[in-house]
């Protein structure tokens, strides 16, 4: 049994991560932090848990109980990883952080971006970003992933096949993303009301958004140079997902792009491309760990548009955040995230 904790295990991705591992033959969840609810039963605050967590009992963070771990999952806001993570990798127990905390490779950009200085650099260079459609060789032998963000998940998958082939112009892109509520976390904010986010939809971060430095440095990191991205995300009325409308411009004539995509991810068993002329919904990839793609190329013009949904606590949180700790454990990366979607 690889033994796991959780830091901030009241939070959305928090629950979310022991939803899943409660169906993960090969872990066991041995301690789960919360500051707030230290010395309350997780399946009195959680009832869907009952019957799977009875014994455990939210506790404060003491990276001497974390350490004794084989794996920790940081499920918290920015910047409290880098100040455990290293006495954690010291002790011997890797870490995955589903936070922004190791996700810039650039400090200063990380500084800007977050309101804050980096916290620890010394560990930046060996910090291995969570996409593993991208990066599955080097996150098996990680001891510190990065997991993704859900924004980031959703576009660079759907980018990834046209800019590896080099068929777009990488300066030309625009992502319009929307997001459900979830995504804002579960701490009380105004925007999350119902009253606020029910029947309305809003852009926000227009001008720049936390998730635009990392999605263009992945997206960089898989065209080779540097791209031009507009990034606009949206509020939307539901509880779960991200869906992202991806533009781009052909720069040379395509074969056939639903053949190059199919090709792209014929082997990944998280990313389905879907039929020509589908359109993915968000509803069926919600609680499951799949990325559904379809690929558009309107009235056979210039322009291609990829949609792209996820789950954003699944597939861009806490399932990506599994599927790195199967990959660096050598189990089956599905181990734990094959059941479907709930359909309607
Ligand atoms: N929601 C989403 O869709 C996604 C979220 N993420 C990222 O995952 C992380 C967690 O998100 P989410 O679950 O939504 O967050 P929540 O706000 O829902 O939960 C945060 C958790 O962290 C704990 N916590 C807060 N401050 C500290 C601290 N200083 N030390 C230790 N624990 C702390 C809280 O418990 P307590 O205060 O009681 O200790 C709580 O359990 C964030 O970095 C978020 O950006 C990434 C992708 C998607
Ligand atoms: C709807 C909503 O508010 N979404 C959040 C998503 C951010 C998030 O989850 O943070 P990570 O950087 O850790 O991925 C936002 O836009 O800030």
């Amino acid at each position: 049994m690889i033994k796991v904790g959780i830091v901030g295990g009241t939070g959305y991705t928090g629950v979310e991560l022991l939803r899943l591992l409660a169906h993960h033959r090969d872990v066991s969840v041995e301690a789960i932090t919360s500051r707030s609810e230290a010395g309350m039963k997780v399946c009195d605050m959680y009832p869907n848990l009952r019957g799977h967590y009875d014994n455990l009992t939210f506790s404060e963070p003491e990276a001497k109980r974390l350490g004794a771990m084989d794996a920790v999952f940081f499920a918290t806001p920015h910047g409290v990883a880098h100040a455990l993570a290293g006495e954690l990798l010291a002790q011997g127990t890797r870490v995955i952080d589903l936070s922004a905390d190791f996700r810039l490779r650039d400090v200063d950009e990380w500084a800007h971006w977050y309101d804050q200085p980096h916290g620890a650099p010394e560990l930046l260079q060996e910090a291995v970003y969570g996409l593993p459609e991208m990066h599955r060789e080097r996150i098996k032998s990680a001891r510190l992933i990065a997991v993704p963000g859900c924004y980031p998940t959703a576009v660079q998958l759907g980018y990834l096949p046209l800019l590896e082939a080099g068929l777009i112009d990488p300066t030309q892109l625009i992502a319009d993303c929307k997001s459900g509520v979830t995504g804002a976390g579960r701490g009380a904010k105004v925007p999350s009301l119902l009253a606020e986010a029910s029947e309305s939809m809003k852009a926000y971060g227009a001008s720049g958004h936390r998730h635009l430095p990392e999605i263009r440095q992945g997206l960089k990191d898989i065209a080779g140079s540097d791209t031009g991205l507009t990034f606009v995300p949206h509020l939307t009325p539901m509880i779960r997902g991200i869906h992202a409308t991806l533009y781009s411009q052909l720069t040379a004539e395509p074969e056939d792009l639903q053949a190059l995509f199919e090709a792209r991810y014929a082997n990944e068993p998280f990313v389905d491309v879907l039929p020509a002329g589908s359109h993915p919904e968000t509803r069926s990839v919600k609680g499951t760990n799949t990325c559904r793609l379809a690929v558009h190329r309107p009235g056979n013009g210039n322009t291609v548009v990829v949609l792209s949904v996820i789950d954003n606590l699944v597939k861009g949180a806490s399932g990506q955040a599994i599927q790195t700790l199967n990959l660096m454990f050598g189990l089956d990366e599905r181990r734990g995230l094959d059941a479907p979607a709930v359909m309607p």
